[in-house]
């Protein structure tokens, strides 16, 4: 046995509220309440030096204990702690996508904003628009990019990529799924959340500055380099989307004509 092993449930019992298996309960209990994370969807994850935690799939998110959570070894991506009788999120993935690009913590949520605005965005400028808005008091909530210094001015235009939703119209067993996914063979009507991964990865690649991607008809995913920024800057957007959606409504746009 390696002398860095600690028991499994040590690495989610702490007194430390600021602890990562007691922070993500106590994040999401919050989120829930603004509505991104209800009816078991939405979530949020935590990297912490070199171990990832991730919430159980399928539960109430705002219920959720921290003997609930999986711990991960960020390098390896062996589970160093698995809860029985759960699997770990459909969204790891996409987190761990954040997590290799520097994030600190990524919270995915299912807000009726962020899904309203993907519709808008298609309606107005087709499937593949960004979200863009500027002058905006809020957009000062975000920061101009990774190894960037400072956040977004008022007169900056913040640019939220949209990528497509998978949805699994067909129920088939996950051995089945894998087995398609492995030989690429996988129609997009049966697609899972974890297939959203590619897509998610290639809209990071193509706007290296942005800390959110929309997902049509579903929610977003935001992140940031510790918990305080994924929160602050999950916060911001989510206010600026309510807007968005309320500007729209009063025919006030989004940007200035250029
Ligand atoms: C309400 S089901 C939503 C899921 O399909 C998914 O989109 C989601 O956000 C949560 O997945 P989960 O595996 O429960 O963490
Ligand atoms: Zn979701």
């Amino acid at each position: 046995m390696s002398t860095n092993y600690v028991e499994p449930d040590a690495l989610v019992h702490s007194s430390d509220p600021q602890h990562p298996a007691n922070h993500i309960c106590t994040l999401c209990a919050k989120f829930y309440n603004l509505g991104w994370v209800t009816g078991t969807g939405g979530g949020t994850s935590i990297r912490h030096e070199d171990k990832i935690y991730i919430a159980p799939s399928g539960v109430q998110k705002e219920l959720m204990q921290p003997t609930d959570m999986f711990v991960m070894d960020f390098a390896t991506k062996e589970y160093l702690r698995k809860p029985q009788f759960h699997k770990p999120s459909a969204c790891t993935p996409l987190f761990y996508a954040a997590f290799t690009r520097g994030a600190g913590c990524c919270i995915h949520t299912h807000s009726q904003w962020a899904v309203l605005v993907t519709l808008l965005v298609e309606r107005e400028f087709g499937k593949d628009a960004c979200f863009e808005i500027e002058c905006i008091e809020q957009i000062k909530g975000i920061p101009k990019g990774r190894g960037k210094t400072g956040n977004l001015g008022y007169y900056d235009t913040l640019k939220i990529p949209i990528i497509e939703n998978t949805a699994q119209y067909v129920s088939l067993p996950p051995f089945f799924l894998d087995i398609m996914l492995d030989c690429s063979r996988i129609p997009d009507a049966m697609k899972r959340e974890e297939d959203l991964t590619s897509s998610l990865e290639e809209a990071m690649e193509k706007y290296p500055d942005s800390y959110a991607v929309l997902v049509r008809r579903h929610g977003i995913y935001v992140w940031g380099d510790n918990v305080h920024k994924a929160k602050t800057q999950c916060e911001s957007i989510d206010y600026i989307l309510q807007l968005a959606v309320e500007m729209k409504k009063l025919n006030l746009p989004w940007t200035s004509p250029k």
